[in-house]
């Protein structure tokens, strides 16, 4: 164990105590580069999730009911808090998730400037005065804090992903009820734990592991719960869509993608080719927004493939807390397996192994960053998200065939292009059914935007102004007899 040791919580947070599962069971946290157990965390059920989400209940009234000031006041210090504790959350981060320490510094100071970005957001839940039609009357809107709120967050980003949902609930005056991944629960405890220090009232963030079907299912069927928070797979997400509708609960959505990355002939091969790296591999290309498809238009396309090849093969790849460390291990066997069956079946269909296509020498979750050329719609890499270290180059002709490709999914989460052509720019930003589009640049996101897709890949924006609506309540009131 790190010196992150003292942060490590390995229990869970309910209504201010720190409890294990009724049932003394507990889940081991392993290490993805060892194998190695790192922590174990209680196996909750539904019986602690139901007090979770009392706890919450029970203290919504007074923390809804603090000033602006004391609500802002509590978020400027979990920021502080988090960036007080920046590189053990980081080391911790990569002890549980694996990636490079590079990237977990990155997500940790991420998660803190959301948090920041929200305890501003929170002076601007402003309502409205509606000019009256009828004589007598003053019309106004005000906004609430919805309630009781459940955050589900994925282990790929088990920092950042929650701090885009505990920022704008408690941003709104909401209570919080978290359920990190299982794979990656370590960090989530620790932003229980800095809440507590830092003087949230007991309730109001409640953090629990273990059961994903049984906390979800007192979460979607509990009427407490009036808004859940989810980011992880498409797949869930329908699930949790479907549940929920039993209670009517607001439902904001962060789901899968299957990003296309299109490099015309006007494209600047280098950046095209630096981008690329970035958007396919950054945490092994365990990404929601990790480029899926790469088409390079014909005329560079020969020149691409060697260049981004020549790229890929001299990654590092490394235990993430390795210096100098590109590439770390993947998530779980699971993980490594789908990747093996997705390459079998693109070299099966036809694809050329340009580079890397098997286990990394390290052995364990580690697989060699790989390129496969001459991709084509039949593979299951065209409609599946990878979510792993290999990327597929498709060959187009023309911008309207590239567009056609890159729309042919259920998804529509992030996309990419790199050209010169201002024009083609433009059209692209009108043509792509993506909600994020990174023209000539991939590392698009910061609390600023807007983040959320299209179609199948989600519901809802988290970030940016309008990250805190999901969570407010808009009032009408009519004062009538003036
Ligand atoms: N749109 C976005 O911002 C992001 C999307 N993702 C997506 O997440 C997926 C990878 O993350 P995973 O954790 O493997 O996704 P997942 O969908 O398997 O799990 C996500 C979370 O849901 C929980 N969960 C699973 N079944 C549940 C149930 N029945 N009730 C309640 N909770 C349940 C899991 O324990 C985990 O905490 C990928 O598809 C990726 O694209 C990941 C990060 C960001
Ligand atoms: O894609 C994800 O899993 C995260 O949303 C990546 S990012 O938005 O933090 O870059």
């Amino acid at each position: 164990m790190s010196n992150f040791a003292s942060l490590v919580r390995q229990s869970n947070l309910i209504n201010g105590q720190w409890v294990g599962a009724d049932n003394g069971q507990t889940i081991d946290v392993t290490d993805p580069a060892t194998g190695e157990t790192i922590a174990t965390v209680p196996n909750s059920g539904q019986a602690e999730t139901q007090r979770a989400i009392d706890a919450a209940h029970d203290a919504f009234p007074a923390y809804a009911g603090l000033t602006l000031g004391e609500r802002v006041a509590l978020m400027r210090k979990l920021h502080d808090a988090i960036q007080d504790n920046l590189e053990d959350m980081a080391q911790m981060l990569t002890a549980e998730q694996g990636k490079p320490l590079a990237e977990s510094r990155a997500e940790v100071g991420s998660s803190a400037a959301y948090v920041l970005w929200f305890a501003e957001e929170a002076r601007r839940t402003n309502g409205a005065i509606i000019p009256s039609p009828i004589a007598g009357r003053k019309l106004m809107t005000t906004r609430h804090p919805v309630g009781v709120v459940a955050a589900i967050t994925p282990w790929n980003f088990p920092s950042s992903m929650l701090a885009r949902k505990l920022g704008p609930a408690l941003a709104a005056g909401c209570t919080v009820v978290v359920k990190p991944a299982s794979a990656t629960p370590l960090s989530g405890l620790v932003w229980g734990h800095l809440a507590e220090q830092v003087g949230f009232p007991k309730g109001v963030v409640n953090v629990l592991t273990g059961s994903a079907r049984a906390i979800g299912g007192e979460i979607t069927s509990n009427p407490k719960v009036r808004k859940i928070t989810f980011t992880g797979s498409t797949e869930i997400g329908k699930q949790l869509l479907a549940e929920a509708s039993s209670t009517v609960k607001r439902m904001s959505m962060e789901l899968g993608g299957n990003a296309p990355f299109i490099v015309f002939d006007d494209a600047d091969l280098d950046k095209a080719v630096d981008g690329a790296i970035i958007a396919k591999f950054r945490n092994a290309g365990q990404t929601c927004i990790c480029t899926n498809r790469l088409f390079v238009q014909a005329g560079i396309y020969d020149r691409f493939v060697r260049a981004f090849a020549e790229r890929v093969s001299a990654m590092k790849v490394a235990p993430g807390a390795e210096d100098g460390s590109e590439q770390g291990p993947l998530v779980d066997d699971a993980a490594l397996s789908k990747i093996e069956e997705l390459v079998e079946d693109a070299l099966s269909k036809g694809g050329d192994l340009v580079t890397g296509g098997g286990r990394h020498d390290r052995g364990g979750l580690f697989y060699q960053p790989t390129v496969i050329g001459n991709a084509t719609s039949a593979m299951r890499v065209t409609t599946e998200e990878i979510f792993g270290p290999v990327a597929p180059v498709y060959r187009f002709e023309s911008e309207e065939d590239a567009i056609k490709a890159a729309n042919d999914t259920d998804y529509g989460l992030a996309s990419y292009a790199y050209t010169q052509d201002l024009a083609r720019a433009f059209r692209l930003q009108d043509k792509l059914e993506y909600g994020l589009i990174g023209i000539n640049e991939v590392l698009i996101v910061a609390p600023e935007i807007p983040f959320g897709g299209l179609k199948e890949s989600g519901l809802g924006k988290e970030g940016s102004w309008q990250g805190i609506d999901d969570y407010l309540e808009t009032k009408y009131t009519c004062i009538g007899g003036l």
